[in-house]
């Protein structure tokens, strides 16, 4: 498929307002790509039109990515623009615009455009870019490493947009930058894939949670049908999304379900450990973040723990967490010390101790577990995790027991508010975040935050808010960057909630700058527009409506908690979590 069609479509999808229309524009788009059965290539156009639509060059478990920066992309589209332009006008125009594809398909970059003229109209032309050309040279961006590779990217970048139409400038520009934006979810994806190979949507909804491919899944309805999504499985060393808790009470669990399931909720980080472990080759283990992300590299401790407690493939789901030298939880930003490190991760390892806790088993001995009860998991979870011989624990149930077990968390199932109290007395009694309350019969819902995971923390509500500006400070404080321009998600993208400046020392002034000069879009004097990149974790005494704030919010009196790295922007609070919170102080 040329990458014009693609493009074409992408501005059809871009102009429909209607959820329908759009899965239906989706669903004539995935049918059309998937005619070209012919190809011998991987992946296949079809797999490349799904991720594409959704601004995603690789797939969801894929931790690749393009590394290249907004000033990058501008570059290359400044040098494909003509000898005229410069970074600083795709900068001036964005400022004017506001969108990087709006700027993109604002220049003339003669490519198609020039060509068609002689061939009239430009089809089957032996320059035209198509889809396959577009994603190998991303590929081989993504993969340019060492000294110059920045300078290779933009070169990559510039033959990309030199061979480019407007239309399919605005769409390139986008896709590099992450930022397709053409309404098109994941949900939308999901019931296109079922609308254009006539297969049912909750076969495809199972079949994404399992393998986390758009693209997979697309080629797989259309070459194998039904049965092939349904023989699709987890595969160990191929991260899950993570199921995800809302907030809530315990009433409201025990109204609910019978009994709760209730585990402490430890104040660490999200992890997901892969274990294959080796008998005529060495094991392999992995550790990925929430975000999917390999991070097995920063936690050996991860590492050592697998190959010396598991006897078989899994995938669990858990925590890891800092400790004191007596085993004692210390708060989460220690964690993150060692979190994503990538240099001297030794060094680091002395400083800061961390240990794991899982909570949930996926997948077993060749055996996926989603789909079973929480409780049934739970008891995979403790008999893969226990080294010692079963006889040993006649009484498997007993809390007693479980605490032996090193890394498993605690459970205990009950429907006694009293009982549910006093754990969450002990839990932070003993330093931790508070407690979860877990629907005892519920499946693994990847992704989803749930009615089925509720966490339940008694300090005040905070939010974690993407920063989209900041301004230069003054005097003293004039090579910082102050006053941090705070955002949520909402439909159409990010909207504007406050400005924090409270909490912040003067280090954390300087180390916050050295995080954000980097995603500097545009600057105007002391306002700076920032990508969007970095998450704070921001407290506030109440939100109000306010006209002051793209969203009709604003927060009183913000303060900086911290930055959570561990989060990317699409993992922000939403503007409807703002709208439930809104009216209820935080304190
Ligand atoms: N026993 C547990 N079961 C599930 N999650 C737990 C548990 N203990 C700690 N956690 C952590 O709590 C989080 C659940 O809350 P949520 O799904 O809202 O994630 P979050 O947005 O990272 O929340 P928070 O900011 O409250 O940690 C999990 O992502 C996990 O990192």
């Amino acid at each position: 498929m040329e990458f014009a069609t693609f493009a074409d479509r992408a501005g059809t999808i871009d102009d429909e307002a209607a959820d329908l229309e759009i899965v239906a524009h989706v669903r004539d788009l995935l049918a059309d790509a998937g005619d070209d059965t012919d190809e011998r290539a991987e992946p296949q156009t079809l797999e490349l039109v799904a991720r594409f639509a959704q601004g995603r060059v690789f797939p969801a478990w894929d931790s690749t990515t393009l590394d290249i920066g907004p000033s990058a992309c501008y570059e290359a589209i400044a040098r494909a623009a003509g000898t005229n332009v410069g970074a600083d006008d795709v900068e001036e125009r964005l400022a004017d615009i506001g969108e990087i594809g709006d700027v993109a398909a604002s220049y003339d970059f003669g490519g198609q455009q020039g060509l068609s003229a002689f061939t009239g109209g430009g089809d089957g032309d032996d320059d035209d870019l198509t889809v396959r050309e577009v994603y190998e040279t991303l590929e081989e961006l993504a993969h340019a490493e060492g000294s110059g590779s920045q300078d290779r990217k933009v070169d990559l970048l510039f033959g990309l947009f030199n061979r480019c139409s407007s239309e399919e400038a605005r769409y390139l520009a986008r896709i590099v930058l992450s930022e397709m934006r053409i309404g098109v979810g994941e949900g939308t994806v999901r019931d296109a894939i079922a609308a254009a190979f006539d297969v049912p949507e909750e076969r495809v909804e199972r079949a994404l949670q399992v393998s986390n491919d758009y693209g997979q899944v697309a080629r797989i309805a259309r070459d194998e049908g039904r049965e092939g999504l349904d023989a699709m499985d987890l595969e160990v060393g191929r991260p899950v999304q993570a199921m995800l808790a809302q907030a809530g009470t315990v009433t409201d669990a025990l109204e609910e379900w019978d009994e709760a399931a209730v585990e402490w909720k430890y104040d660490g980080a999200r992890i997901q450990l892969h274990h294959e472990p080796g008998s005529s080759k060495p094991a392999e283990t992995h550790v990925f973040s929430r975000n999917m992300e390999d991070v097995t590299d920063a936690l050996p401790e991860v590492v050592e723990f697998a190959e010396d407690t598991l006897e078989g493939p899994v995938i669990l789901d858990g925590e890891v967490v800092a400790i004191d030298d007596d085993g004692a939880p210390l708060p989460f930003q220690e964690v993150l010390k060692r979190f994503r490190r990538k240099h001297d991760v030794a060094k680091a390892r002395e400083d800061v101790t961390v240990r794991p806790v899982f909570f949930d088993c996926l997948h077993a001995d060749g055996e996926d577990l989603l789909a079973e009860p929480l409780m049934t998991r739970h008891d995979r979870l403790r008999s893969v995790l226990d080294s010692t011989d079963a006889e040993d624990h006649a009484d498997g149930d007993s809390i007693a027991t479980d605490a032996d077990i090193e890394g498993l968390s605690l459970l205990w199932q009950t429907d006694d508010p009293d009982e549910i109290e006093a754990i969450d007395a002990d839990a932070l009694e003993a330093g931790h975040e508070g407690i979860m309350l877990k629907d005892p019969d519920s499946a693994y819902s990847p992704g989803r935050r749930g009615k089925h995971w509720r966490k339940h923390k008694p300090d005040v509500e905070t939010l974690d808010c993407v920063v989209t500006g900041a301004e230069w400070g003054e005097g003293r404080r004039a090579t910082f960057l102050g006053t941090f321009e705070l955002s949520v998600q909402a439909d159409d993208g990010l909207e504007t909630v406050g400005k924090v400046a409270t909490g912040i020392t003067d280090d954390k002034l300087a180390e916050l700058t050295a995080l954000l000069e980097r995603h500097i879009a545009a600057e105007d004097g002391q306002d700076v527009d920032i990508e969007p990149a970095v998450v704070f974790e921001v407290g506030y005494e109440e939100i109000q409506t306010s006209p002051t704030y793209s969203s009709g919010y604003a927060l009183r009196f913000p303060r900086f908690l911290g930055v959570r790295s561990d989060k990317d922007p699409a993992d922000a609070d939403t503007l409807e979590r703002v709208e439930r919170l809104q009216g209820s102080p935080s304190e």
